[in-house]
């Protein structure tokens, strides 16, 4: 995408299809003689004004209010016209023709926002927020949406940044002025000090951005357990329609199966596998070779355990082990058999919620839980969303620290450590577009809709 200086673009920013009114944003430097030729000249700067906007014969295309933004004080920090007429798809595209034949192009995907972010109005997690709150599949995600385009999100980043940045010249001037004896000065504590403060201050950061990935992208939920304790009974339940086979017979499931589904606009990605046990049945053991693998890939587990019987040790190891990597919930299911109350017990190590796939008892809870588990409750809003991209940026980040950390104690090696605090603080730098590239904003912007 080329956006020379004097290349002006358009777009219908409200209002597609019959909508009350509909509002078309023209942003570029060619705004003033655009403005001459459809509404007889610009309007004062931020005042409403009521007229006519013509074609090439003066004659009227529709009647409306013009805005005028002078830049840089505009939302892209370009000069911007906003003509708000009557919310005709026939009219708005007879004003588009019209601004076309004045040398107005329609602008693409993201391109007012991507203009923003290059004119500095808005860093890249801002812009992406703007797409965020428009895409918001519920209340929580709205608003954690509306806390990054405020730039909650962005000042902590670079406030992190600010501190990489303070330290690298702290230790740089450990290097090349060294006390008496460079290691001492290394190894006076100060650098590992600060080090760890920036560590502890990005894991807060990390856990933060965690949870507004999972309440704008969903959940991955993957369910495990034994044989025939009903698991597939509960991703029926749980999807309202039969998409798994249930039978009496342990071992019903082998293929690992995916169902997308809502609760309460929360995005949650449902995986049911194959009941885990040793087998001499191949294609089961395959089944449950695939099961193990799904735990690497989910956000959250379910461990299905029947209540007639409680939790099993391999269950209890399997817990454990599952609990190092994401969080795990364990659903007591068959209530109705074992005649334990439904929903949430406390006073256990892991979360447990009784149900009954067959009756339907507890599942309300089950997704209160899983709504709580993805920030979504209703007091905690998480502090800003967030992207894989965030957290992929913020994990190299931590990744980087660590090596550096491990160059200062082990090895006493100032510059590598600087190194390492740069490739950190440049990770950092790719979540507010201060270190970007070409692609990543193509990739960024091209996912935006059209007139945003
Ligand atoms: N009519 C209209 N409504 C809209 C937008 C718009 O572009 N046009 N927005 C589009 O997303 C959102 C509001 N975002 C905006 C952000 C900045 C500026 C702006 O003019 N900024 C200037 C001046 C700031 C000031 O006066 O305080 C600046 O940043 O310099 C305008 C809208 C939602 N509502
Ligand atoms: N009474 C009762 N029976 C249930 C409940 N949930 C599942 N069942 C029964 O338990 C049996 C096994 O259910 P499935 O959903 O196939 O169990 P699974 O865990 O998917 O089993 P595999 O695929 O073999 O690993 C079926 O006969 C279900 O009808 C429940 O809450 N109460
Ligand atoms: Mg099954």
């Amino acid at each position: 995408m080329t956006s020379s200086a004097d290349d002006t673009v358009a777009a219908l920013a409200s209002g597609a299809g019959r909508a009350g009114v509909a509002v078309v944003r023209i942003s570029g430097s060619r705004v003033p003689e655009i403005a001459a030729a459809l509404i007889g000249g610009l309007p004062s700067p931020r005042q409403a004004r009521v007229c006519a906007f013509v074609d090439a014969d003066g004659v009227a295309i529709d009647r409306g209010v013009a805005l005028y933004f002078a830049a840089p004080a505009s939302f892209t920090g370009e000069h911007v016209l906003e003509l708000q007429g009557h919310g005709s798809p026939v009219l708005v595209d007879m004003l588009l023709a019209r601004l076309l034949e004045l040398g107005v192009r329609l602008a693409e995907a993201g391109e007012f926002s991507r203009r923003a972010f290059i004119n500095d109005k808005l860093s890249l997690d801002q812009a992406e927020a703007i797409a965020d709150t428009i895409d918001a599949g519920s209340s929580a995600a709205a608003r954690a949406a509306m806390r990054s385009l405020e730039g909650v999100f962005s000042r902590e980043v670079n406030a992190l940044v600010e501190a990489l940045i303070e330290l690298r010249v702290y230790t740089e001037g450990a290097i090349d002025f060294p006390d008496e004896d460079d290691i001492d000065f290394l190894g006076d504590g100060e650098i590992e000090r600060r080090l760890n403060a920036i560590r502890q201050r990005l894991e807060t950061l990390r856990g933060q951005a965690a949870q507004g990935a999972s309440l704008r992208e969903g959940l991955r939920l993957v369910i495990l357990g034994a044989p025939n304790v009903g698991k597939s009974s509960l991703l029926n339940r749980l999807a309202r329609r039969d998409t798994a086979i249930v039978t009496d017979i342990a071992g019903t499931t082998r293929d690992v199966l995916h169902e997308q589904l809502s609760i309460d606009g929360l995005p949650l990605t449902l995986v049911d596998t194959a009941g885990l046990r040793e087998t001499a049945d191949p294609i089961e053991a395959e089944g449950v070779r695939r099961a193990k693998a799904e735990i690497e890939h989910a956000d959250h587990v379910l461990l299905v355990v029947d209540d007639t019987s409680g939790l099993g040790c391999d269950e209890q190891a399997l817990l454990a082990e599952i609990g190092n990597r994401c969080p795990v919930t364990v659903v007591a299911n068959k209530i109705d058999l074992s005649g334990a109350p439904a929903g949430l017990r406390r006073g256990q190590d892991y979360e447990h919620i009784g149900v009954s796939a067959t009756t339907g008892a507890g599942f309300d809870a089950l997704a209160a839980h899983l709504k709580q588990a993805a920030g979504m409750n209703e007091d905690a809003t998480p502090a800003f969303v967030a992207r894989r991209r965030h957290l992929d940026a913020l994990s190299r980040a931590d990744a980087a620290l660590e090596i550096g950390h491990e160059r200062l104690v082990v090895d006493a090696a100032g510059e590598l450590l600087a190194e390492e605090l740069r490739t950190a603080q440049n990770a950092l730098g790719e979540i507010t577009g201060a270190f970007t590239s070409d692609d990543l904003l193509g990739a960024i912007f091209s996912s935006f809709c059209i007139g945003k």
